[in-house]
Parts: C-alpha cells; structure tokens; sequence
C-alpha cells in the first residue's frame, strides 16, 4: 500500500530524515515509535509532502507520490491528522467536517453519518465553534474530519497526547476499530507504548532521522524499549 523507498527530507538545507525504507501493506495499523525529535512527525510530513525537499521514492499503491503537491496526495487517499489538531477555532464542528469532505475524491459537501456515529458528541456539537471544545473533542473532530476525505490510508501524529484519560481510551478503542472493522490501513506516530502494542501489527523505531529497528510488534523487545524509547 505505502512505501517508502531511500527517503531523505529536508527542512531547507538540514537533512531531517536520512535514507528511509519502509513498508506498510493494505490493513496494516503500523507504529513509528522513538523519542522526541527523532523525526517521526518529519516522516509524517514528509509523506504528505510538506517538507522543503524530498528525495527517494513514496508510493501509494504502486503511485509515485515524491514529486505530487500535497493537495494531491490527499487526493490519492493520504489522511491526516497532525500533531495539535489542527483544528479552525472560529469554524463550527460542521465547518470543521466540510473541510475534509472537500479532499475527497468526489469532491465535497457531505458529511457521512457513519462518521459521526463513531464520535456521538460531534453529532451533538454540530454548531460549535471548535475553538470551544475540550481538546479530546477536538482531536475526535480531526480524526473525524480525516475519516471525511475518505483516505485509504491514515496518519496519526500522537492522537493521545495531552488528553484526559477517559477520552484517551475512547479515541484508541475508535482507532482499533477503524483498522480491524472497517480495514483502514493506519500509520501512527506514537509515545504511548502500552497503546502502539494494543493496536499495532508492525512497528518502525526511528532514531536521529533514520530507521533503527523496524518488524513485527511482538518483536519489540523490552531491550528495545530502553535503548531507543526510554528516556
Ligand atoms: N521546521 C523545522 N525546521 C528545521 N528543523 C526542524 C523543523 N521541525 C523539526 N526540525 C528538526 O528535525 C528533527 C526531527 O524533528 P521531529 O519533529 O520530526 O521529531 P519527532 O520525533 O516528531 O519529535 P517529537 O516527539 O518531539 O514530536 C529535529 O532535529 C528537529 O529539531
């Protein structure tokens, strides 16, 4: 489905992501896992064509992605949800939803109900503003405004972080489904390790912009854990 072949991203000049080869099939929940600035959200941009320059080969189901703008890639069925949100705070929950329903592939406009009964509070928001919601309703609106663009595969940038436990819990039972039930294929950027063994299939570490270990997630070794993830 994803693969990454020789990959180097750039922030202007400095080399952020050195010669990565990765691949992710077609339903699988993959965890890029490694500690703070590793580059794994360099990884997540880098896919989605947000870095200065890339080099190497991305493809998604066998289409070159590397030189397409990122409007594209969105096109091709790249979700995602990045780091904070990135919710529009003066924008209602439903405007929120449109935005995404405009990246799908048959244009936009349509708020799909299957969505919104996976997160019943949206439902309930539809008119407020997303500057007002807690920040696990807002990170329910960014995977939900995802889900919108119908993707075929999703990228998660630490869709737990900072949130209230009880709401953490949520969002990861909806993620498992997603992948289980409804055969998303996920790529999630995660800290949480209880989390990324739940869900995942196969994991990536990441160290100093490069792929450390990479393998099935019962091969994640508590020795791994240690010398890569822990602080
Ligand atoms: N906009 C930027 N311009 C230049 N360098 C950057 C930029 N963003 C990140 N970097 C650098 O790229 C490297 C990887 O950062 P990145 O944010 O991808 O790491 P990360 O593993 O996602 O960390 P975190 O867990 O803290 O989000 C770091 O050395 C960081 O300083």
């Amino acid at each position: 489905m994803l693969e990454l072949a020789n990959v180097d991203g750039f922030y202007g000049r400095s080399r952020a992501l050195q010669s990565v080869s990765l691949t992710v099939g077609a339903g699988d929940f993959f965890s890029v896992l490694g500690r703070n600035g590793v580059g794994k959200t360099t990884l997540l941009r880098t896919v989605l064509g947000l870095m200065s320059r890339t080099t190497g080969s991305i493809r998604l189901d066998g289409e070159e992605l590397v030189d397409q703008p990122t409007h594209k890639r969105a096109l091709a069925g790249v979700g995602y949800v990045p780091q904070g949100r990135g919710i529009l705070p003066s924008f209602t929950v439903r405007e929120n939803l449109m935005v995404g329903t405009f990246a799908a592939k048959g244009g936009g406009g349509r708020i799909a109900e299957w969505v919104l009964e996976l997160f019943p509070i949206l439902k309930e928001f539809l008119g407020r503003r997303g500057g007002n919601l807690s920040g696990g309703q807002q990170q329910q609106l960014a995977i939900a405004r995802a889900l919108l663009s119908e993707p075929k595969i999703m990228l998660l940038d630490e869709p737990t972080e900072g949130i209230q436990p009880n709401i953490v819990e949520q969002i990861e039972n909806v993620l498992i489904d997603l992948n289980r039930k409804h055969g998303l294929t996920i790529v999630l950027v995660e800290q949480n390790i209880a989390f990324a063994r739940r869900a995942s299939q196969r994991f990536a570490i990441l160290n100093r912009g490069s792929v450390a270990v990479s393998g099935p997630i019962g091969q994640l070794s508590d020795e791994m854990i240690h010398q890569h993830l822990v602080v």
